[in-house]
């Protein structure tokens, strides 16, 4: 995108990418131009710190943190800034994501992280909860959102019509 970034995702490894891209698909399809880093608390602390502190000053509004395994990524990125952080954990690992949605979660009190759920429907939430905050002031986001839920009202109407007409058929 080539309007400067109002949100900043970042992901402990490129092994998260198939993941956090629901985010993405999310911020794009709201207008939301957004950046993607891969930065690690673990393996590239001062590049996850940087990203952190910088971005404010940059004209980032929130941020989107996804990390599997041992998850600190979102919970460091809090530490170092004052915008939102809203995490990510990733499924994956011998604990299939449950490590990761408690260090994510579980943060001790002062430095909040907002966690979403394992996986894609986890980074999907996220990139709508971004959207959610935006809207609070701007009309074209709210009106955007309030479209995707009667659209998703929709398909879950024409489901239960398609149902319905099987039923009757058998
Ligand atoms: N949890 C973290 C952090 C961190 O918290 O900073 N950095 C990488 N990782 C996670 O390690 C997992 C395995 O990474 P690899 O696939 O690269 O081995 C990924 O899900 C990543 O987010």
């Amino acid at each position: 995108m080539t309007d400067s970034p109002k949100v900043l995702l970042i992901m402990g490894s490129d092994s998260d990418l198939p993941v956090m891209q629901a985010a993405g698909e999310v911020l794009q399809r709201f207008g939301i131009p957004y950046e993607m880093h891969i930065a690690s608390a673990h393996r590239s602390p001062a590049k996850a710190m940087a990203l952190a502190s910088e971005a404010a000053g940059r004209g980032i509004e929130a941020i989107i943190a996804g990390a599997g395994m041992a998850a600190h990524l979102a919970g460091v990125v809090a530490a170092k800034t004052i915008l939102p952080v809203i995490g990510v954990p990733m499924p994956g690992g011998a604990l299939n994501g449950v490590d990761a949605l408690y260090s994510t979660v579980q943060m001790p009190g002062g430095i909040p992280v907002a966690t979403m759920a394992i996986g894609k429907a986890g980074a999907k939430n996220a990139g709508l909860f971004v959207v959610q905050m935006l809207a609070l002031n701007d009309g074209r986001l709210a009106g955007a959102l309030k479209e995707y839920r009667r659209e998703m009202e929709d398909e879950v109407e024409r489901k239960d019509a398609a149902l319905q007409a099987a039923g009757r058929e058998a």
